[in-house]
């Protein structure tokens, strides 16, 4: 698997890592301008790090949803184009702000990822949807924004299953978030984030043509 350009394998003290080039956003380890994305952190950082094929090439235009405070979509943005990061939750979003300081192309959007109409006249169309919004219905948030994705774009999912349900067994909850995801979205990979993030299933998909 290759990695999308702008991110690398990088030696943090004699410990290699993920990393990006950009201002620290999270107290992650830095050397010179490379900050390290760490996959414990993030479950993009975890999907690159499982070898996940998400079709990244670097500079793509990217809506990210549930950015909260910055830690993936800084990243993102890093080595991404014009980056989208929508977060419901005004608290987080302050945090998000300084991020986007010194990324000119980190766009933070205070809105809820259920009412896409909000933020439609804002973004267009892009290449990836991210979506880590852990929030019960993860299946119908990434639903109601594929009107976003161009026709080759990719979806790139993290989906927890304890939002969903608690007391189901996460096997169950996947099964049936992969089948309301299928309606949508054609599923090219997915795959459980342990060791770094229990009880999650990353997702790799693309739009269905309607
Ligand atoms: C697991 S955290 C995201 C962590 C973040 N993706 C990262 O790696 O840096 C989930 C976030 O999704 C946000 N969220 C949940 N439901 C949302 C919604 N409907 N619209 C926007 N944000 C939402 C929460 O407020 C929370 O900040």
């Amino acid at each position: 698997m290759t990695l999308p350009a702008g991110v690398e394998r990088h030696d943090f003290g004699g410990e290699t890592s993920l990393a990006t080039q950009g201002q620290p956003v999270y107290g992650e380890r830095t050397d010179g301008d490379w900050r390290r994305w760490d996959p414990h952190r993030s479950k993009l950082g975890a999907m690159l790090e499982h070898g996940m094929d998400t079709g990244l090439d670097g500079g793509e235009t990217v809506l990210y949803l549930g950015a909260a405070a910055g830690t993936t979509v800084s990243h993102v943005a890093d080595f991404g184009g014009p980056t989208y990061a929508v977060e419901f939750a005004p608290r987080p979003v302050r945090e998000l702000l300084d991020a986007a300081e010194s990324r000119q192309n980190l766009f933070p959007l205070l809105k809820d990822a259920r009412k896409p109409e909000r933020y439609a006249h804002v973004v267009e169309s892009v290449d990836v949807v991210v979506q880590d919004v852990a929030t019960r219905g993860q299946a119908r948030v990434a639903t109601l924004n594929k009107r976003f994705l161009t026709d080759d774009g990719r979806l790139l999912a993290a989906i927890k299953a304890r939002s969903e349900d608690v007391t189901a067994d996460p096997d169950a909850v996947f099964d049936s978030v992969r089948e309301e995801l299928s309606s949508a979205y054609e599923l090219l990979e997915t795959a459980r984030l342990d060791p770094y993030h229990e009880d999650h299933l990353g997702v790799v998909a693309r739009p269905r043509e309607d």
